[in-house]
């Protein structure tokens, strides 16, 4: 492990394994100022055989005003920063409650995208809001001189996308058969692709009904998960301007289903999904 490894109070680094919907995370409470992880701490802690294993890491952080339970930051396995995380934002809500700074069935978190008010439905179950779709092209962002985001091709060997940022970038594309779809090959070849200059999410969705898809994502600084919620919340979005499902939709990942609504163009979006605690642990310096 990285010498510049943070060891809170000089001893082992106490965390909280979760996932919402298959997305795992490892939750570290940094709050009373203690120092964020290196990259080359988040990978370790990442690592599925030599660590704890995770999707994404998150930190619990303290509040930068009253109107907020706490903040939180976001890691990709490969050690990046991420400013968005969707089942993230659920499983921090159930963190806060569970921990006892959140005492209300709403609250409001504060993530690197902005603030996200939570609603409490039940023990597991968490509603949040992801904030307003962006869709103009220099915000997502893409690459300059693209006039529009709903529907692009990169090239001749990449298919047709829509594109969106939910405070993170996102590309959509619709398929037949989200089991036949490739989704790790174009899944690269998008990111790598200088579209979108800071790479991106690619969310492989199929319209099954008006109020039901299923959607597979290769995400940004991770590879597939079982669930990512920002992209389920771009998948439907992309979706709903197009005119191919109605504004409220059932969005099954391979870890699990997510309600995704949106009642209009200008509405901030509202994604409800579950959260479970899978254990807690401490670690060591190898
Ligand atoms: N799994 C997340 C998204 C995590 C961040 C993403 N990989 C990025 O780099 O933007 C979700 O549930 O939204």
């Amino acid at each position: 492990m990285s010498a510049e490894a943070p060891r809170p109070h000089g001893g082992p680094l106490h965390f909280s394994k979760m996932h919402g919907a298959g997305n795992d995370f490892v939750i570290i409470d940094l709050r009373g100022g203690r120092a964020a992880p290196s990259p080359a701490l988040c990978q370790a802690l990442a690592d599925r055989r030599f660590g704890v294993g995770c999707d994404q890491i998150l930190t619990i952080e303290d509040a930068p005003d009253p109107g907020v339970v706490a903040a939180y930051g976001i890691w990709n396995s490969d050690g990046s920063k991420a400013l968005q995380c969707g089942n993230g934002a659920r499983c921090v809500a159930a963190w806060l409650v569970r921990d006892g700074a959140a005492t209300a069935q709403r609250f409001v978190v504060d993530s690197p995208a902005g603030r996200h008010p939570v609603e409490r439905i039940d023990a597991t179950r968490y509603r949040i809001g992801m904030g307003v779709p962006e869709f103009e092209p220099a915000r997502i962002p893409m690459a300059a001189g693209i006039a529009r985001a709903d529907t692009y091709t990169a090239g001749d060997a990449l298919p047709a996308f829509g594109a969106v940022s939910m405070g993170n970038p996102h590309a959509v594309i619709e398929v037949d058969d989200v089991d036949a779809a490739p989704v790790a090959a174009i899944g690269t070849a998008l990111q790598a692709d200088g579209v979108f200059p800071d790479s991106v999410n690619v969310g492989f969705v199929q319209v099954l009904s008006r109020d039901h898809v299923r959607l597979r994502v290769f995400e940004r600084g991770v590879g597939e998960t079982l669930a990512c919620g920002s992209g389920a919340c771009a998948a439907a979005v992309v979706l709903m301007r197009r005119g191919r499902v109605d504004r409220a939709v059932t969005v099954s990942l391979p870890g699990g289903d997510l309600q995704i609504e949106w009642p209009a163009d200008d509405a901030e979006v509202a994604m409800t999904g579950p959260t479970a605690f899978v254990f807690e642990g401490d670690w060591f310096d190898a």
